[in-house]
């Protein structure tokens, strides 16, 4: 709602306001003049939705819907979450990323350009909200699966922080998607008339580290207390290992993917069986991802009791060169090191389908973004050697999946216990419904949001990742367990959230990182009662902002009739 002084907010285009808060507003006249109910919006926005075939077009209307009336927008996104999400994030985000510079219509978040360096704060000054307490940020040099989209890539920070809002209660004026134009290495974007990024290579990794130093500082001075996500670079460990202990940030690629898949691999390792110390786990893909996966499991593994030299040599990953090993004869990189066998006996694996065969996997892990890369001859063996196969192909979008749910359940006999990055369809066999898992990090990262932003976290530590993916595995509902599930149902994604935020402040709390006094010594219940009570619900908006109006033209209560504009 804006204040009598100011032009309408976005928000304040909404057809379900009453005439009061319409004059309050100064958009009396400027919609149709039926006061309409929720349902009735939400009908309309479904019906051109059905409307347009296509998943992009789809996208670009809600697009438009966020920018023009945001809360209905996200009335219907945390409505119908599970048609939506596919549709404002991945798969249809990667088209939306692909085709951003063609599609431009609306400004939805920040541009900061290397040309910027010098005077980043005075470019953030630009951003119009006054709050922000999150902010998710890429440079697009790995967008999903895609690559390199420079610029382009803006769309997943602004799908973060759509989910941000839907699944976890953060106001939409609190979040700033960023985008950093820091040059790209792909050429056909470079040569694209119409792409609207700096058309100059990616600066260097230490001209990326100083622009960074700067943005950091800049950010928490005009924002203290922001949350900061780093999403979607392409080597992002360095930064995480530079700013991790020093300021409210984590990495979703690197700690929100290994606290989800975390999350669905102890469910996934109790329903199998087999313990802990007989798993063997093969992950194609040994980038931020990979390795991020891999550690969230090496604690876990080390938590029910091996050591944790056992624990990591659970773990082969195989990479463009093959399997990665000590011998191989090139310079691995720093984040592959602690995962490179010493056990090949000069032997090296060059193949993925060498190592399958050589490791023989409890657990198959996708990380690679090669799509179809889990043949149906893996996938067979994968049934012939294991009761439960792991097989978890997480690349995105649907595209680049390694493979799809359908081929995982029929070359292993229905027996796969599956999650993947992006969502498949549930398949019918023998009369019951097989539902996927999907592993994907939009489960915990507005959660980790919410609950650090709650706490007022200093700083995001690793007991609190770790803590976002054990109270995601206890999340599921008894009838969710017993259908075999890994994850929840995505239609009760707030109050996943809500169990979520509630395990990372108690982590926070025991971390001692946490500033928030109040909430301190509550016990579960009254600490979930506050958490909901603190969470943006635009189903209950209009209602909020008719109580403030009326409050606020009650001449009882303010003294004069301000809000009348007739
Ligand atoms: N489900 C989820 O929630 C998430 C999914 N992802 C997905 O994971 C994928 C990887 O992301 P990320 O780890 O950040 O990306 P990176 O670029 O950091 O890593 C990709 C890894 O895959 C390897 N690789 C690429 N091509 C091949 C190939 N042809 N053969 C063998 N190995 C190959 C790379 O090898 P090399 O090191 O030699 O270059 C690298 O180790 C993406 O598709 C992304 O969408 C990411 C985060 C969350
Ligand atoms: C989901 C996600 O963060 C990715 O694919 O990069
Ligand atoms: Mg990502």
């Amino acid at each position: 709602m804006s204040a009598a002084h100011l032009p309408p907010a976005p928000g304040d285009y909404d057809t379900s306001h009453s005439t009061t808060v319409r004059k309050y507003n100064r958009t009396y006249g400027l919609v149709p003049p039926a006061v309409e109910s929720l349902d009735v919006q939400a009908s309309r926005c479904l019906k051109q939705l059905e409307r347009r075939p296509q998943s992009i077009d789809k996208y670009l209307y809600l697009s438009s819907l966020r920018s023009t009336n945001v809360h209905l927008f996200y009335r219907l996104v945390s409505q119908h979450i599970k048609d939506m999400a596919p549709l404002i994030y991945t798969p249809t985000v990667g088209d939306g990323c692909l085709q951003w510079s063609h599609n431009y219509v609306q400004p939805e978040g920040l541009y900061i350009s290397y040309s910027d360096r010098g005077h980043i704060a005075s470019v953030l000054h630009n951003w119009p909200q006054v709050n922000v307490e999150i902010t998710v940020v890429t440079d697009g040099s790995r967008i999903l699966g895609l690559g390199d989209l420079g610029i382009n890539g803006m769309g997943i920070p602004v799908g973060k922080l759509s989910l941000y809002v839907a699944c976890a209660g953060i106001r939409p004026e609190a979040t700033l998607p960023l985008m950093l134009d820091l040059g790209t290495g792909n050429k056909s974007l470079r040569e694209d008339p119409l792409y609207m990024g700096s058309r100059r290579e990616k600066v260097s990794a230490q001209e990326e580290k100083e622009f960074l130093d700067e943005l950091m500082v800049a950010l928490t001075e005009k924002w203290p207390g922001i949350v900061i996500q780093f999403e979607d670079f392409k080597n992002p460990f360095p930064a995480l290992e530079t700013y991790g202990g020093k300021y409210t940030c984590f990495n979703d690629d690197i700690q929100g993917t290994g606290a989800v898949v975390l999350a669905g691999i102890i469910s996934a390792v109790k329903r199998t069986g087999v313990p802990v110390k007989d798993q063997r786990a093969v992950f194609f893909g040994a980038g931020s991802a990979g390795v991020g996966v891999a550690k969230q499991i090496v604690e876990y593994f080390m938590r029910e009791g091996l050591t944790e030299d056992e624990a990591r040599r659970c773990f082969w990953l195989v990479d463009t060169k093959g399997l990665v090993t000590n011998d191989r004869g090139d310079k691995l990189a720093e984040h592959k090191i602690y995962f490179s066998r010493d056990d090949n006996a000069g032997k090296q694996y060059k193949t993925l389908e060498e190592v399958v065969d050589h490791v023989r996997p409890t657990i198959l892990m996708g990380l690679s973004t090669i799509g179809g890369a889990f043949t149906p001859d893996m996938l067979t063996k994968m049934g012939q050697w294991n009761e439960h196969p792991i097989i978890f192909p997480l690349s995105n979008p649907s595209a680049n999946s390694e493979c799809t749910f359908e081929d995982a359940l029929k070359h292993t006999n229905y027996k796969a216990l599956f999650a993947s990055g992006s969502p498949f369809a549930s398949i019918e066999h023998d009369g019951k419904l097989e539902t996927p898992g999907q592993g994907n990090n939009m489960y915990v990262f507005p959660g980790i949001g919410l609950g650090t932003i709650l706490s007022k976290a200093t700083t995001i530590t690793q007991s609190m990742i770790y803590a976002s993916a054990t109270s995601l595995s206890t999340s599921l509902h008894p009838s969710e367990v017993s259908q075999g599930w890994l994850y929840p149902e995505l239609a009760r994604i707030r109050d996943v959230s809500v169990i979520v935020a509630m395990g990372v402040i108690k982590a926070a709390q025991e971390a001692g990182v946490d500033r928030e006094q109040s909430i301190k010594s509550m016990g579960n219940e009254e600490l979930e009662k506050w958490v909901r009570s603190k969470m943006y619900d635009p189903t209950t908006e209009t209602q909020r902002v008719e109580e403030e109006v009326q409050g606020l033209t009650d001449p009882s209560k303010w003294g004069g009739n301000r809000g009348s504009h007739l």
